[in-house]
């Protein structure tokens, strides 16, 4: 069976974060789709949202990840794509939360305010970690009922 692929992007913020969590992903059993940003030259986060948000609008990748320095502009920016369901998550609860109770499809990480080891841990549980459903899911479709009011 095809590994699922991790579509992977950052800014100049949270590359170095990026780099640490891709070597990651063959032990946790998914494939990478770097995206970029690649090194420490100045970028723009809205622009790697993007490039993220396409890639999944276009199936080839099953998730994604973001990091900016905070993860709070890329996580913004991300969320202006209806199909796009991004978690800015700091600590391991919330990366199993946003998968159980939100059915996140991106995480979203800030490479200047949380530590790599916690990093990991928050991808290996949000890669890890199924959506609940339920009365979780009823909620979830009423995110997609926004642009319709
Ligand atoms: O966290 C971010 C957005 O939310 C960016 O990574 C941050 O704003 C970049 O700042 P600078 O241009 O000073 O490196």
């Amino acid at each position: 069976m095809p590994q699922p692929i991790l579509a992977l992007a950052s800014d100049h913020g949270g590359f170095e974060m990026k780099a640490l969590l891709a070597a990651d992903l063959p032990a946790l059993g998914w494939a990478a789709l770097d995206l970029g940003t690649d090194g420490p030259g100045s970028v723009d986060y809205p622009d790697f949202a993007l490039a993220l948000a396409r890639a999944l609008k276009e199936g080839r990748a099953e998730r994604g990840l973001l990091v900016c320095g905070t993860g709070i502009g890329i996580s913004i920016a991300a969320n202006r794509h209806a199909h796009i369901r991004a978690a800015l998550v700091h600590d391991g609860f919330g990366a199993r939360m946003a998968r159980q109770h939100n059915d996140a499809n991106v995480l979203v990480l800030g490479g200047r305010t949380t530590g790599p080891e916690i990093a990991r841990e928050c991808l290996r549980i949000f890669l890890e970690t199924p959506f609940e459903g339920g009365r979780h899911a009823r909620r979830v479709a009423k995110l997609g009922e926004f642009g319709e009011k």
